[in-house]
């Protein structure tokens, strides 16, 4: 395997917070790559600078060879890398199909939601995508008619839309029932592989992490203070103790 993305020396503060504090990370091609951590660790920023939506005060971000640090949300997604939010990001007025014509659509460059919306290319795409993701009984349903595990796969698909090499994803769990979740997990698990896309998860639920990642890196103050396979990490009494008896108790 080759390092698809690689951060070296990554820092950003705020203010007198240090939310990364020299991160160094290679992260595979094809891997599945968990993050853990407890709360204000730096986990989302990690995300936000890789996907351009901050940009490091110190370091560098090199995707597929090239040095990407410090560009643009958009151009780093034509780059190839997508990522999904904690909170999902559907216009909720529109149907499920819909917004995953409107992902197509962003994907070809046209971003605006008032664009006509079901042009037969982009709707016959859109069905084929949320077949792969078990939602096309569900393409005609609003958005908000949705329940939080279908919600989250639907997010997920409006990501996968615009075919990323490297998908980074906030949470993909957060707010999904204890009996929906592994069963969202493993839908994102199947279309991710089938797609050869590479994924890297802010996940909370250890059962999750044990089950679906290749490797586990665990953030603690803006720092990667453990980084391995998941059976090795999880053991860990330090991350145990530090990281996953916080969270039990977030
Ligand atoms: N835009 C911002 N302005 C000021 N402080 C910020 C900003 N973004 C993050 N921080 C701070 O940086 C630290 C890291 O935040 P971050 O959201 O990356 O943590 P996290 O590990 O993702 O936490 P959580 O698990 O709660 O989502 C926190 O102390 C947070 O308050």
């Amino acid at each position: 395997m080759t390092a698809l993305l690689e951060a070296r020396g990554l820092r950003l503060a705020f203010g007198g917070v240090k939310a990364a504090d020299g991160i160094d990370l290679a992260v595979m091609r094809a891997e599945f790559l968990a993050i853990i951590g407890p709360n204000g660790a730096g986990k989302t920023t990690f995300i936000n600078m890789v996907t351009g939506y901050l940009r490091p005060q110190g370091g560098t971000i090199t995707y597929e060879g090239a040095e990407i640090t410090g560009r643009r949300p958009r151009e780093i997604v034509r780059r190839g890398i997508a990522r999904s939010f904690q909170l999902p990001q559907l216009f909720s007025e529109h149907t499920v199909e819909e917004n995953a014509a409107l992902a197509i659509a962003a994907r070809q460059g046209i971003w605006s939601p008032f664009v006509p919306l079901l042009r037969p290319a982009w709707r016959d795409e859109a069905r084929e995508l949320l077949d792969r993701f078990g939602l096309l009984p569900l393409a005609t349903r609003r958005a908000d008619a949705l329940n939080e595990g279908t919600r989250k796969l639907a997010d997920i698909a409006m990501a996968v839309a615009l075919k990323p090499r490297l998908l980074l994803m906030d949470e993909p769990t957060s707010g999904v029932s204890a009996s929906e979740k592994m069963a969202v997990v493993e839908t994102l698990a199947r279309v991710l592989r089938e797609a050869g896309v590479t994924a890297v998860f802010v996940e909370h639920d250890m059962d999750v992490v044990a089950r679906f990642a290749d490797r586990v890196a665990v953030w603690s103050q803006g720092r990667i203070v453990a980084l391995g396979p998941p059976a090795q990490i999880l053991a860990d009494p330090v991350v145990q103790r530090e990281v996953i008896g916080i969270e039990r108790h977030a």
